[in-house]
């Protein structure tokens, strides 16, 4: 599925966001967004998944204005990993993932073969078949994240937006989600921080800058030294890694921050501990 955005702008209190963003993203093409802090990548993705109502401009779905779409035909179409997605945490794992089924259920057909079947094909992609019956309150913050994803692949979109879907993986999970990303059919949009990662798993990056996309390109084009001192402030020299894969490297910050004195500790004396306060255990 193409998602394309024309003029798209968002403003809050008066306050641009986003400023005039044009994007296309083709069928199956994996697109990273990039930019700094604040930058807008949120507020994007957001409009792009019918969440927010862009101030003006519009976003389309295979060229179809989506401003009038329901939110389940929306759903229907494209799946949304958010930042900081929360789930109410009375649910099972597979529950969870289960939510994904949503958009396709109907009262009276309820929870059938073939949604089951999908639940557990989407749990096996992120590697939580062993947990699917674990309470969701139980997980970590990288399992929490990894059900998100299976929850968003259980809707069976034509198209996957995520908003630093990294953050809480570890090495082998970043690896593995940004190559499962970069291999689906599925169109992909992606927000990340890691621009090395950005690099070596997207087609195409997108980069925004104070709600304006300043670059859109190969990866190689978009990650110059001059606009990552620009954009991000940071010297950065770009180049093949070790295995030939095109990566950033930071020599630091453009210009350090400010080098004033933290305030020093206080000089009062510790009070003494209580004579029976519990010997802390190893652990
Ligand atoms: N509802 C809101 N009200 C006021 N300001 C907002 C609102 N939503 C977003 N903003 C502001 O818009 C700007 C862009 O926010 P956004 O979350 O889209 O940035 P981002 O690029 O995703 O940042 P980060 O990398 O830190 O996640 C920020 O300055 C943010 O404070």
């Amino acid at each position: 599925m193409r998602i394309t955005a024309e003029g798209l702008a968002w403003s809050v209190a008066g306050k641009r966001i986003l400023t005039d963003v044009g994007l296309d993203v083709a069928p199956g093409e994996t697109v990273g967004l990039i930019g700094p802090n604040g930058s807008g990548k949120s507020t994007l993705l957001r409009c792009l998944a019918g969440l927010r109502t862009p101030t003006s401009g519009s976003v389309s779905y295979d060229k179809e204005p989506i401003r009038s779409w329901s939110a389940r035909r929306i759903a229907r179409h494209v799946a949304f990993v958010e930042q900081a997605a929360d789930t109410d945490s009375d649910l099972r794992v597979a529950d969870v993932v289960g939510l994904g089924r949503t958009p396709f259920g109907d009262r009276w057909r309820g929870f059938g073969a073939r949604d089951r079947a999908v639940v557990a094909a989407a749990l096996a992609r992120l590697g939580l078949t062993g947990l699917r019956e674990r309470p969701w309150k139980a997980l970590s913050g990288g399992e929490r994240q990894r059900a998100h994803i299976a929850r968003a692949l259980a809707q069976q979109p034509y198209a996957i937006l995520l908003d630093e879907p990294t953050n809480h993986l570890d090495v082998k999970h970043q690896l593995e989600l940004l190559g499962l990303l970069a291999a689906t059919d599925q169109t992909v949009l992606v927000a990340l921080h890691d621009l090395s990662l950005a690099a070596r798993y997207c087609d195409r990056l997108l980069l925004l800058h104070d709600g304006r996309l300043v670059a859109d390109g190969p990866p190689a084009d978009v990650l110059t030294p001059g606009l990552l001192a620009e954009v991000f402030e940071v010297d950065a020299v770009t180049g093949p890694d070790a295995l030939g894969h095109f990566a950033v490297t930071y020599r630091g910050p453009v210009a350090a921050p400010p080098a004033g004195p933290l305030p020093s500790p206080s000089t009062d004396t510790p009070s003494p501990e209580p004579a029976d306060s519990p010997t802390p255990k190893e652990i």
